[in-house]
């Protein structure tokens, strides 16, 4: 089967500064894919190249076989990457149905409409009238997760969902991804937290220096020898 995603040899620069330095991985459909390793190695890069934020001067891009070319955020947004950022990006002056709305821009269509995602997350219908950043932390990923979704993504992109949320709340975070899991989203996990990774992902890939440096499926590891591959 063909892959959702491909990263081939992908080199990505800020500037003249190389960060993402030959990276290689694909995911497949329904799968949901980690990739690891400790700050600063060039996860978010990698994502920002997907959208022409990092820019890419060698290997390539695709999605679902199509390559991303010259304007890479329209172009990755129309073929159906959908970004959950880190720091949630939500717009402080929409509501949050508005900020939900802001995520049909890509025009695709599909199963995902306002009330599917208040169905999956029905704080944001109780909360649909109030301002974005009016909402808890857990509330606002609930909140990107769904802006992401409103786009009939082919594949999500979650860049720390779980960043600055309180344990009980990334339980909660955690079963509303799995639940998108058996619904066969594909997703790209970027996660500090391993006992959501050793939860969610099938295959992951750890990042060092800009590529990846060991790779395998989380049914063949333990949260502990994860953990140790992350750290070196
Ligand atoms: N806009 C930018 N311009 C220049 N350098 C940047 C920019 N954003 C990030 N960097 C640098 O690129 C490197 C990789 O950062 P990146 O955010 O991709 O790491 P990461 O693996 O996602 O880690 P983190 O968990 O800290 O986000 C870091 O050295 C960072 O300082």
């Amino acid at each position: 089967m063909n892959p959702v995603l491909t990263f081939d040899g992908v080199r990505a620069f800020y500037g003249q500064a190389l960060i993402v330095d030959g990276l290689s991985f694909e995911v497949g459909e329904g799968e949901c894919f980690s990739l690891l390793g400790p700050n600063g190695v060039g996860k978010t890069t990698s994502l920002n190249a997907m959208f022409g934020i990092a820019q890419t001067r060698g290997g390539s891009i695709a999605i679902d076989g199509h390559a991303l070319g010259g304007k890479k955020a329209h172009e990755a947004a129309r073929l159906g990457a959908a970004l959950v950022p880190q720091g949630r990006w939500i717009i402080s002056s929409l509501t949050v149905e508005q900020n939900l709305l802001l995520g049909q821009a890509s025009e695709r269509k599909g199963p995902w409409t306002l009330p599917k995602v208040y169905e999956m997350f029905p704080d944001l219908q109780d909360r649909s009238a109030s301002l974005g950043t009016a909402l808890s932390g857990g509330q606002q990923q609930m909140l990107a997760i769904g802006r992401a979704l409103m786009a009939n993504p082919r594949i999500l992109l979650l860049d720390e969902p779980s960043e600055g949320l309180a344990p009980v709340i990334i339980d909660r975070l955690g079963d509303s991804l799995a639940k998108l899991r058996e619904e066969g989203t594909s997703m790209l996990l970027i996660e500090q937290r391993l006992d959501l990774v050793m939860d969610l992902a099938d295959r992951y890939a750890v990042m060092a220096k800009g590529e990846v440096v060991s790779q395998g499926r989380v049914s063949d590891t333990t949260n502990d020898a994860l953990r140790e591959l992350v750290s070196i």
